[in-house]
């Protein structure tokens, strides 16, 4: 029986992290090593795992979990359905396009029609992608070109602002999952805000669904238009909102330090994003006004049903993927950060991708890189009646692509999960 206890680093060894990644874990396996010959021993525990009739040597498998394991080899591709789900990936060019699909190549349900670039429009996508080019994807061509009668769903993966344009002229019998903040704010003045441009669908702002999946997921379920949430607040509100909707943190005083890898800026060439701005240094951006601070206050003020101000600092790290927020908060009179981790345990133990570590661990961006899951914990402070959160992400799975293939499986009637169960990539 599968459980949500994080898989033992120290149960495998390098190369049997790897081949353990590569597997749709609920499955429990061992595997021995004897001699200079890998003899691979798998011991099968679940009865839905894909491999059980999937056991098939293949090269391209074996590229995937190292050479060293030339005996045996196990093909873990999602096998597709006979009438796959069609998919449109708008942005396919970017970060968080090219991680959507990463993820629909491996997903069993659905197949891709088409991907979408601007600047990178007709270049085959290996050519802007080359960690895609085993996959026999279709060239990237320009959204005006896109037959949107032959798809079912598309992922939008776009700045902010062209969105909304290309989302209005979308035929109706689309589900949606849009990863721009477009989409996010219900108050479409703040969305002016702090985006400085007035909003031009407000019909579809009110349609839209606000995507934290473990937040919202019925209402997800029924949404044709979800708005992916941004990766800052995925991991500020996932912790917060459970804590400040059973009264148990003070709604004042709530300080947030969140640090982002550098895809979190996308993959347009920035001079304060290149390699000798960036490199052994870190630096403070958006200080006291960073566009995300309205998103995560309306999702606090509706946890605690009162009017929520935060302190937000966000800073750039030289890392490539993965974020993490420390958030500060005063408990409630008479509150222990005990309450507190119960509080998290109870909201999340049925959840696959929120995971409470046990007491006393430090969550690390490390052990999330590559993978749909959120790590956090809570710590007393030593300031009486403080407590300090800890919640990590990789910001381009759960803090944006991960979380959006999350809420269009819900949307399309499918386990959550489905996809999206490979464990970090560690180292
Ligand atoms: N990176 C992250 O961690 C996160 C990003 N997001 C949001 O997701 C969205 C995509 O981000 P990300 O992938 O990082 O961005 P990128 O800059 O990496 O990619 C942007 C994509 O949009 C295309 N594009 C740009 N302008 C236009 C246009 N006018 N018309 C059509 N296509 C266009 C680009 O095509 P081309 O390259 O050919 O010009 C590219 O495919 C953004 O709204 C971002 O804010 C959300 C959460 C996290
Ligand atoms: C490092 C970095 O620049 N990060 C981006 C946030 C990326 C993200 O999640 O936000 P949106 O979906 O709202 O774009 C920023 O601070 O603007």
């Amino acid at each position: 029986m599968y459980t949500k206890q994080p898989i033992k680093r120290r149960e495998a060894g390098v190369g049997g992290s790897e081949l353990s990644r590569s597997i749709d874990i609920p499955t429990l396996f061992l595997f021995v090593m004897s001699n200079e010959l890998f003899h691979l021993t798998f011991l099968c525990f679940d009865s839905g795992c894909l491999w059980k009739d999937e056991m098939k040597v293949t090269k391209a498998k074996r590229r995937n979990a190292g050479n060293m394991f030339v005996k045996c080899s196990v093909n873990t591709k999602a096998q597709k359905a006979e009438k796959p789900i069609r998919i449109g990936v708008l942005g396919a060019s970017g970060y968080t396009g090219s991680e959507i699909v990463r993820l629909l190549v491996n997903h069993p349900h659905f197949g891709i029609s088409f991907l979408t670039a601007d600047r990178k429009a007709g270049q085959p996508l290996s050519s802007v992608f080359p960690h895609l080019i085993t996959q026999g994807l279709p060239n990237l061509i320009a959204v005006k070109d896109a037959d949107f009668s032959g798809v079912d769903a598309v992922f939008c993966c776009l700045p902010h602002g062209t969105t909304q344009d290309i989302i209005k002229g979308l035929p109706k019998h689309l589900k949606i999952v849009d990863l721009s903040a477009d989409f996010r704010l219900r108050d479409i003045s703040e969305y002016e805000e702090w985006y400085g441009q007035p909003h031009r669908a407000p019909d579809l702002q009110k349609e839209a669904v606000y995507g934290l999946t473990e937040i919202s997921r019925e209402a997800i379920k029924d949404a044709r238009l979800v708005a992916n949430p941004g990766c800052y607040p995925t991991t500020i509100q996932i912790p917060l909102f459970p804590l400040l909707k059973g009264n148990l943190v003070r709604v004042e005083n709530i300080i947030i330090d969140s640090k982002s890898g550098v895809t979190g800026a996308g993959r347009g060439a920035k001079e304060s994003n290149m390699y000798a701005e960036l490199a052994e240094g870190i630096y403070s951006y958006g200080v006291s006004r960073h566009r995300h601070v309205p998103e995560i206050e309306q999702g606090l003020s509706d946890a605690a049903d009162s009017k929520i101000t935060i302190s937000f600092t966000p800073h750039l790290m030289p890392i490539i993927r993965g974020m993490q927020s420390t958030i500060y908060v005063e408990m409630a009179s008479g509150v222990t950060v005990d309450d507190l981790y119960q509080q998290l345990r109870t909201t999340y133990e049925d959840d696959e991708f929120v995971v409470l570590l046990e007491k006393g661990i430090v969550p690390r961006t490390h052990d999330v890189r590559g993978s749909n899951y959120c790590l956090m914990n809570v710590f007393p402070d030593r300031i009486p009646g403080r407590a300090i959160i800890i919640s990590v992400i990789d910001n381009l799975l759960k803090g944006a692509s991960g979380q959006a293939m999350q809420n269009l499986n819900l949307m399309l009637g499918l386990p959550e999960s489905t996809g999206l169960l490979s464990p970090a990539l560690f180292p």
